[in-house]
């Protein structure tokens, strides 16, 4: 895993397909909010400050403690220092849904890793891919062009599968190709960072309103 993640940026893995079935169940009987400018629920979230934030719910919040605790990231904490602050974010993305290329820095972390859950099985032409890129970026660390992203990876969003994403260099972006197949498609987003590094309640100040 070192080799890939500090030379790449990321890497890929699964975890075991008890654990994925078990999260799966609770996540199908989630709720889901439009993430839309405007939604009352999401601009209270993106005001919040989330080292505050006591909101996510255990089962998802435990699983992502334990994965920040664990093995494959010993090396991290040895190299980053304890992280002591943890945002959990779930997602379901449906036909049509894409996200453009993108780095995490509207919400500065350290590590940031992606957890896919999904009933379907997931090809290459149903689209909904994590692809992972390098792309040049301005003064003020935005990506330039998103058409020049030199692509790294492409990553089904299969059951079980895992990404893990080194997110201090803003060059290293990612983004979501668009959902093609009528597939339902669940992300587990975790990111790993510290409590003293919490920007995120001053985010339109700093980046405007097309942060997104
Ligand atoms: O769902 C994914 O695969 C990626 C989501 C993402 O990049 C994000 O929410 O920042
Ligand atoms: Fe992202």
């Amino acid at each position: 895993m070192l080799n890939e993640i500090y030379r790449d940026g990321f890497y890929v893995t699964s975890i075991p397909r008890e654990e994925a079935d078990r999260l799966l169940a609770l996540v199908k009987a989630d709720t889901f909010l439009p993430d839309r400018p405007g939604n009352p629920a999401i601009a209270a979230w993106e005001s919040d400050n989330p080292s505050h934030n006591n909101n996510v719910p255990v089962e998802y919040m435990a699983f992502m403690e334990a994965l920040g605790s664990g093995p494959d990231m010993e090396h991290l904490r040895c190299h980053m220092g304890a992280f002591s602050r943890i945002n959990v974010m779930l997602q379901r993305g449906k036909i049509g849904d894409s996200m453009s290329w993108h780095h995490d820095s509207y919400d500065p972390m350290h590590v940031v890793c992606m957890l896919y859950l999904s009933e379907d099985t997931w090809a290459p032409d149903d689209g909904g891919e994590l692809w992972i890129g390098h792309g040049d970026v301005d003064e003020k660390g935005f990506l330039l062009d998103p058409g020049a992203v030199e692509v790294k990876g492409r990553v089904q969003p299969n059951h079980g599968t895992l990404v893990w994403c080194l997110n201090t260099n803003p060059r290293w972006v990612h983004s979501v190709s668009k959902i093609v197949a009528d597939k339902c498609r669940y992300s587990l987003i975790g990111q790993f960072g510290y409590r003293e590094n919490v920007l995120r309640s001053n985010i339109r100040s700093r980046y405007g309103d097309t942060w997104r």
